[in-house]
C-alpha cells in the first residue's frame, strides 16, 4: 500500500544501511528527515537530493544520538519542517573491535552511549512526539546477528546489541496502549563502511590479509552472499509500514540465512 502524508526520521543516514533504509521509504512514499552527525553533512545532503529525486521531501538534521537534547531537537526539526512525524528507525551505531581483557571503561563508555543511550532516546523523543500529535506510531531500532548471539572481538558490540533487543522488548510492551508499534531489525554481515573497519581491525589482530576476514564471514552466509542495505531496508521497510500493525516487540533476523531461531 502507497504511504501517504508520513513522516520518517532516520538516524545514521548518510551513507550505508542508513541511507539505504532513508532511500526505501522516500520511495514507499514518506518524507524523510536524514539525521546524522554534523561531519557526515555533505553526505547528509547527497541523501537528501537523492529522496527529492524520488518526489519525496526531504530535510538533513544534524544530531549526535548519544546525547538525549539532540535527538529529541531532531525529532521536533523533523516534525516542524516536514508536517508530521510518524517512524523513527533508530539506525545509527558504531562498531568496537577489540579483545575483550583489552577493552577500557572509556571504549565500554562511549559504545554504549552509541548504541544503547541512542535507542533510549530514540524511543522517548517519538513517544513523546506521538502523543503531541495524538496518534501512534512506528519505532524501529538496529539490532544485528550480534544481538542474538555473542561475536569473538566484537564482545562490547554484541552487549549493546543485545541491550536494544532488550528495549524494543520492553518498550513494546509499555508502549502497545499507545498505539505505538517497537521493532529492531538484525542484520548479518552487510558491506558497508562499518564491515572495512571491523575487517580491517580483525587483520591486525589475527594476522589476516585485507579482505580475507571479511571472505570467511561471507562463506558462512547460506543464500552465499553478502548483504546489500538494500536487503536491510526492505524488512525496514515492512517494520514502518501498514503491514506490520500486528506486529511488536520483534527482532527480525535479515542475514541471508547465519543465524535460525
Ligand atoms: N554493517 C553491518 O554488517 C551491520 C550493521 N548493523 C548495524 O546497522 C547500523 C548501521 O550500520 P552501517 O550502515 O553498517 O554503519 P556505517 O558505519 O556505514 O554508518 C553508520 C552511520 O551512523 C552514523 N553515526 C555514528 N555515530 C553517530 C552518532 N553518535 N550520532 C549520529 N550518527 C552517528 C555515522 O556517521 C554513519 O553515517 C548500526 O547500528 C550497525 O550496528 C547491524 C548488523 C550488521
Ligand atoms: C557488524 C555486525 O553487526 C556484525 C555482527 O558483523
Amino acid at each position: 500500500m502507497a504511504i501517504q502524508d508520513k513522516v520518517a526520521l532516520v538516524t545514521g543516514a548518510g551513507q550505508g544501511i542508513g541511507r539505504g533504509i532513508a532511500l526505501r521509504l522516500a520511495a514507499d512514499g514518506f518524507d524523510i528527515a536524514v539525521a546524522d552527525i554534523e561531519p557526515q553533512r555533505e553526505k547528509g545532503d547527497s541523501v537528501v537530493a537523492e529522496i527529492e529525486q524520488l518526489g519525496r521531501k526531504a530535510v538533513f538534521v544534524a544530531a549526535d544520538v548519544s546525547k538525549r537534547d539532540q535527538v529529541v531537537a531532531a525529532v521536533d526539526a523533523a516534525a516542524e519542517q516536514l508536517g508530521g512525524f510518524d517512524v523513527i528507525v533508530n539506525n545509527a551505531g558504531i562498531a568496537q573491535i577489540k579483545p575483550v581483557l583489552e577493552i577500557t571503561a572509556e571504549e565500554l563508555d562511549q559504545i554504549f552511549r552509541i548504541n544503547v543511550d541512542s535507542v533510549v532516546w530514540g524511543i522517548q523523543a517519538a513517544a513523546a512526539k506521538f502523543e503531541q500529535l495524538g496518534h501512534g506510531g512506528k519505532i524501529i531500532s538496529a539490532a544485528s546477528i550480534a544481538s542474538i548471539q555473542g561475536f569473538p572481538i566484537l564482545s562490547a558490540y554484541s552487549a549493546s546489541k543485545f541491550a536494544v533487543r532488550g528495549f524494543t522488548q520492553a518498550a513494546a510492551q509499555e508502549l502497545a496502549p499507545k498505539g505505538i508499534t517497537v521493532n529492531a531489525y538484525a542484520p548479518g554481515i552487510v558491506g558497508t563502511g562499518m564491515w572495512e573497519l571491523i575487517d580491517a581491525e580483525l587483520s591486525k589482530i589475527n594476522g589476516k590479509p585485507l579482505g580475507q576476514n571479511l571472505k570467511e564471514n561471507v562463506e558462512g552466509i547460506a543464500l552465499g552472499r553478502i548483504e546489500t542495505p538494500e536487503d536491510v531496508a526492505k524488512v525496514v521497510s515492512f517494520f514502518a509500514g501498514p503491514d506490520s500493525d500486528y506486529v511488536t516487540g520483534q527482532v527480525l533476523l535479515v542475514d541471508g540465512g547465519m543465524l535460525y531461531n
